[in-house]
């Protein structure tokens, strides 16, 4: 039977909802308030979901330590505190909970090495959130 294993994580980063594949006009018409020029904050809760069998001598399905090693290195220290449409990730793609969660899951799958990797959910506000699942 395989397990999985949920860690949640918190980070707050700002972000302005723009694309230059759009004029200043239509992006303030796609975005609304979220195209403010000055930008505004999340406070972002990250789920990360292993998965695998129960080890009998361990009781564990992985050691959460070694998962938040990961995710703390490659995931917090790269996106807290940050303005994303800085981050090289964003230059071309709008930092929408979309492509954020997207790219945790790309960072993850590359960085979690023999850890299965089942999902990623990211909630951006307390009324939405996306998951990218490992099908
Ligand atoms: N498909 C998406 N739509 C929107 C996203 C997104 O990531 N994907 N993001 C936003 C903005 O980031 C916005 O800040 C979050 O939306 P909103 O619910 O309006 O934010 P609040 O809950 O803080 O809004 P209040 O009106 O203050 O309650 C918009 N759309
Ligand atoms: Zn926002």
């Amino acid at each position: 039977m395989k397990a999985h294993l949920t860690r949640r994580y918190w980070f707050v980063a700002s972000h302005r909802l723009h694309t230059p594949r759009l004029s200043e006009a239509e992006n303030r018409e796609v975005y609304g308030k979220c195209n403010n020029p000055f930008g505004h904050g999340h406070n972002y809760a990250l789920e990360v979901t292993v998965g695998g069998q129960v080890a009998p001598d361990t009781g564990m399905v992985y050691n959460l330590a070694d998962v938040d090693r990961v995710v703390r290195k490659h995931i917090l220290e790269r996106y807290d505190h940050q303005n994303l449409n800085c981050l090289k990730e964003f230059q071309e793609l709008v930092p929408t909970t979309e492509n954020l969660c997207l790219a945790i899951f790309e960072i993850l799958k590359r960085n979690l090495a023999e850890i299965h990797l089942d999902k990623v959910r990211l909630e951006e506000t307390s009324q939405n959130s996306f998951e990218v699942v490992n099908e």
